[in-house]
């Protein structure tokens, strides 16, 4: 049984763009119909790198995510996950859109961490002491340790996300894709959510995280990856946060695009 933390790569301070990526996405237009969400995008996803994915409603942020994990099917262009990853059953950890999720399943906090833990596992193969720690350890680090007995439908919006973020940390995942993790906590909640994201990076593992918050993303990550149903530019926070970027990002009447690279 595998119950230690898979042997990431040591941190180095090699920057993280000499790194090759663990995931190259590849001119990738994404569609439902007629209906174009995102189209001919291109990004790389590295080890050691903390991403965000920024734009307003309906820029293709989801979907992009989405298309990561196998839910939405590419109209045209490519995926391509770097061996070193991994199998993605196991490799990968996606964290959807809280409001998208049953609260009311009659589960605790502590089962729903634990679901991380046997995802892992596989069917038919039961937790051992290790998964236990396991899930206490993720539980604490997200800083819903002593609400672990409480049923998940008695929390608020904010301890949701820290359920959600101790599920996902619980599955050793290299890979973490987090939709919206920022939406509907407080100010602390954020801070401490986008720490934790920073740790798992530093610690080796690719995040990339959608969101609408541009000022905390430009703060905290690595790679900004603006949207707006086109890659509109992408590279570190301080090449890539300029006014003109952030206008065609998110004016309403968004037509042709720049690029800006790192
Ligand atoms: N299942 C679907 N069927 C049809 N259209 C969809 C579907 N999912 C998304 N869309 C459309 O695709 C576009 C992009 O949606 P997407 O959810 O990817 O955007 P988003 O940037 O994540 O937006 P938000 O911030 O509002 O979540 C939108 O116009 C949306 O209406």
């Amino acid at each position: 049984m595998n119950s230690g933390p898979l042997p990431f790569p040591q941190v180095t301070n090699q920057q993280p763009e000499a790194r090759s990526p663990l995931v190259q996405v590849s001119h990738l237009t994404l569609s439902y119909g007629s209906q174009i969400a995102l189209e001919d995008a291109s990004l790389s996803i590295r080890a050691g790198e903390f991403t965000a994915i920024i734009g307003p409603n309906g820029a293709g942020k989801s979907s992009l995510l989405k298309a990561l994990v196998g839910l939405a099917a590419p109209s045209s262009g490519t995926i391509t996950f770097a061996p070193e990853l991994g199998r993605p059953q196991t490799a990968v950890a996606y964290v959807p859109q809280q409001q998208t999720l049953d609260w009311g399943f009659p589960v605790t906090v502590w089962d729903t961490a634990m679901m991380g833990r046997t995802a892992r596992l596989g069917w038919g193969r039961w937790p051992g002491r290790a998964d236990r720690e396991r899930v206490s350890e993720a539980l604490q680090k997200a800083g819903v340790y002593d609400l672990k007995d409480r049923h998940i439908g008695a929390l608020s919006g904010g301890q949701r996300q820290r359920v959600l973020l101790a599920r996902m940390l619980t599955r050793d995942a290299r890979l973490l894709l987090l939709d919206e993790p920022l939406t509907g906590v407080d100010a602390a909640t954020q801070e401490r959510i986008m720490a934790l994201l920073r740790v798992q990076a530093d610690e080796g593992r690719a995040v990339v995280m959608v969101t609408h918050d541009l000022e905390a993303a430009a703060a905290a990550c690595d790679h900004l990856v603006l949207v707006n149903r086109r890659v509109v530019a992408q590279g570190r926070p301080e090449v890539v946060y300029t006014p003109q970027n952030v206008e065609a990002t998110f004016s309403s009447s968004h037509l042709g695009h720049t690029h800006a690279h790192a």
